[in-house]
């Protein structure tokens, strides 16, 4: 275990330093005689620390002089922490310490993801290396800002965040060198007890034939000795299992003393363990027992991330960039404020979040002016991301099943200063009945959470056969809605981006299987997510489709970052008429499927009770007082501009005299009538003097899938009762009532 894992990087490992590893394991003094117990308590780690720290300095005097000659230089070039990789593993113990400082508050903590990546201005020097980043700019004037040179005082402080780094790297490499000296004694001491072929399994059995083990599960420090011996047997199986011993006994071994060592449920560890050879597997153990590095999201919607990197650091918060594969990402170090409580967060120039969940936003990819619907949406940190990435502009549906996570999500987008969505409270699983024809549609799917153990550890213990059942049984369904939800011949988009925070198959390979096996209509594509291992092919005697390995697997020993999984599709079209709907309802006898509903003709079907909503605390509706807001809106707008609003016709009046054009159309259309037709008609309904028949609006409205209609934002089921009725020349037509948000363009 170590220390370490807060001041490494996220992201992908450097290239391993192998002669880094050697000098390491030869420069180590000899085995020291005192047994490594799991924990340490608070005051042997700072002593441990101060030791190591003095060691450091001793063994490289040098260091020190150089964090101060940083300290006064330009900042060009950047302090790298050390890359992670597979074997270094670290202790949660000593991170206690190195993040005394950090005081979170605020909703978003509790959840997860979002920027502008093209803000060309927001670059920072190259994470991975020394050297700066492509940026020209950047080469030219340093780290932070143009103006640096000018402004004496925030040179300073940002000397003085260097100097905290500085001094933060040379503490983290001296107890990385004191643990590996550690791990070297632990080494030493296996071998001295195990020797060639280590005893590692019980030889006396108890009446049902199963080993009694000797070993009491309470002595951590035993059982952590045999973990690694077991290990070390599977690696070499041949040179070090017992002789008559199988694999499975080992195994079997392994995954008891996980279970007592980690405190897992024999059922969840046996999953897990599943997942990996025995050496990764144990990676991910410990890891699990690691936090993850604190992040914040630059809100691009408000700030730029050097702006808000170089203010924060003015109030002592020690920070760098997360990695080169962000741009808005900053991982925190040491702070001397709570960062859920800054002036700057409560402005909303940041969000709490954590690395991995900005992968799914990134694959999705959202543009400028589009349509996107985040289906499981709270507290929003995805959402917030979508609309800071869209520039505020298009349309962003946020839903959420659970009202009081939507009221997280609404106060998240109020103080992110999100102007473009609409916030729901449906079952994801309503969709595309409520809303559909999206460009885009994000499904971060309610999940185990196996993949943020360190964040929850109760998932170690509460997760039953059972979850395993329902929880896939529900993303199955919702992956169904959120494809039939998108809108296959979207100029932009049409696409569908599959997420969880879990590492299990059952809800992410075996998920995306069965939408690829019921929808016919939809492939995998690259994410474009620069990094990220490949989803599993085959894996337990389960095969999936060869695209598989498009989708991205996340964990905390690789990447150091929570286990997160990401799998973008393209839908390229209709959904078939006898596929089963999202809701499980098939959909033979030639019926249309609610996609083909959705592209051909919109009509929301959900039935919209007159009680509920409107004296809940979520909300609620009521048409006649959004429509005197909406009203008073128009009016306010237009004097803003100049404009008498009496002489302008309301934007309810232009929908209406929109609907009827599109009603005329589809009529003419439907009649193969040319354009006089379509002239005599708009005079028609100009003058008022004669009424399309109710009959004839219907037909034609019918045979054009109302889709005119729809693109005119109004209401299609609305202009198709109100066409039927045949009311006076169209100029009845109302928006639909009780609609509220809940259909059409927004
Ligand atoms: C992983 S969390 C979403 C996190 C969110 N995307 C973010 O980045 O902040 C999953 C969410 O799904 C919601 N949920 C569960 N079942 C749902 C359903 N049937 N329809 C819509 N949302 C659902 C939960 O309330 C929860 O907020």
């Amino acid at each position: 275990m170590g220390v370490g894992n807060r001041f490494k990087k996220q992201g992908p490992p450097g290239p391993l330093d192998e002669s880094l590893v050697t000098r390491k394991r030869k420069d180590a003094p000899p085995a020291a005689a005192e047994p490594r117990g799991k924990k340490r308590s608070r005051t042997e780690v700072r002593a441990f620390k101060k030791e190591a720290k003095v060691t450091a300095k001793a063994n490289n005097p040098n260091k020190i002089a150089m964090s101060d000659h940083r300290a006064k230089a330009k900042p060009v070039k950047k302090l790298v922490p050390a890359p992670v990789s597979d074997e270094e593993m670290s202790d949660a113990d000593d991170l206690e310490t190195a993040m005394e400082g950090v005081n979170v508050t605020g909703l978003d903590a509790l959840g997860s993801a979002s920027e502008s990546e093209d803000l060309v201005d927001d670059e920072f020097p190259d994470s991975d290396s020394d050297i700066v980043d492509s940026d020209d700019d950047v080469r030219k004037v340093g780290m932070w800002s143009d103006d640096e040179d000018e402004e004496e005082v925030k040179e300073k402080l940002t000397a003085a965040n260097i100097v905290g780094l500085s001094r933060k790297l040379d503490m983290q490499k001296a107890i990385e060198d004191a643990e590996a000296q550690a791990e070297l004694e632990e080494a030493a001491l296996t071998t001295n007890i195990a020797g060639d072929r280590p005893k590692i399994l019980e030889d006396e059995e108890d009446d049902e034939g199963q080993p009694i083990s000797k070993l009491a599960t309470q002595d951590l420090q035993l059982l952590r000795t045999r973990l690694n011996d077991t290990i070390r047997v599977l690696d070499d199986f041949k040179n070090l299992a017992e002789e008559g011993r199988s694999r499975v006994e080992y195994r079997a071994q392994l995954l008891k003393d996980i279970c007592a060592y980690y405190g897992y449920s024999e059922f969840l560890a046996d999953k897990l363990l599943n997942l990996f050879p025995a050496r990764e597997a144990f990676a991910f153990f410990e890891a699990n027992e690691t936090p993850r590095p604190m992040v914040i999201r630059t809100n691009t919607l408000r700030t730029h991330r050097r702006e808000l990197a170089q203010t924060l650091i003015n109030r002592g918060v020690q920070l760098e960039p997360v990695g080169k594969w962000s741009k808005v990402g900053l991982q925190i170090f040491e702070s001397q404020v709570p960062l859920g409580a800054t002036p700057e967060y409560l402005a909303g120039h940041y969000i709490l979040q954590a690395a991995s969940s900005f992968l799914p936003v990134m694959a999705l990819a959202p543009q400028e002016n589009e349509r996107v619907l985040d289906m499981a949406a709270a507290p929003g940190g995805k959402t917030t991301h979508i609309a800071a990435l869209m520039k505020n502009t298009g349309c962003v549906f946020a839903n959420d099943s659970n009202k009081s996570r939507a009221k997280g999500l609404i106060g998240n987008i109020h103080r992110l200063g999100v102007k473009n969505t609409i916030v729901c409270n449906y079952s994801a699983l309503e969709f595309p009945k409520a809303v559909g024809g999206f460009d885009r549609v994000l499904l971060d799917a309610p999940c185990s959470g196996t993949g943020v153990i360190a964040k929850d550890a109760s998932v170690k213990t509460n997760k039953t056969e059972l979850d395993f059942m329902r929880l896939p049984h529900l993303q199955k369904q919702l992956i169904l809605a959120a494809i039939d939800s998108v809108d296959h011949s979207s100029k932009t988009g049409g696409y569908i981006v599959y997420s969880t925070c879990s590492v299990t198959i059952e809800e992410n390979e075996q998920v995306v299987q069965y939408a690829l096996n019921k929808r016919p209509n939809v492939k995998l594509v690259e994410t474009g997510l620069s990094f990220g291992k490949e989803g599993f092919t085959s894996i337990m005697g389960k095969t999936f489709h060869p695209t598989m390995k498009l989708t991205r697997r996340y964990y905390p020993h690789t990447y150091n970052v929570d286990g997160f999984f990401v799998a973008k599709f393209k839908k390229f079209g209709l959904t078939p008429a006898n596929a089963i709907g999202a809701n499980g309802v098939a959909s033979t006898n030639g019926k249309p499927t609610s996609d083909q509903q959705t592209q051909e003709e919109f009509v929301d079907k959900t039935p919209i009770t007159e009680s509920g909503d409107e004296d809940s605390d979520f909300g609620g509706w009521d048409d006649d007082e959004d429509q005197v807001y909406m009203e008073r809106a128009e009016k306010a707008q237009l004097r803003r501009k100049g404009k008498n609003p009496k002489a302008v016709p309301s934007n309810a009046k232009k929908a209406e005299n929109v609907a009827e054009k599109a009603v005329e159309k589809n009529e003419v259309e439907a009649s193969g009538g040319g354009g006089s037709k379509a002239k005599e008609v708009d005079v028609v309904i100009k003058n008022g003097t004669e009424k399309p028949t109710g009959k004839k609006q219907a037909k034609a409205i019918r045979a054009n899938g109302a889709s005119n209609a729809k693109k005119a934002g109004v209401d299609a089921q609305a202009a198709k009762a109100d066409g039927v009725s045949g009311v006076d020349g169209g100029a009845e037509l109302k928006p639909r009532k009780k609609s509220g948000g809940r259909k059409g363009k927004a």
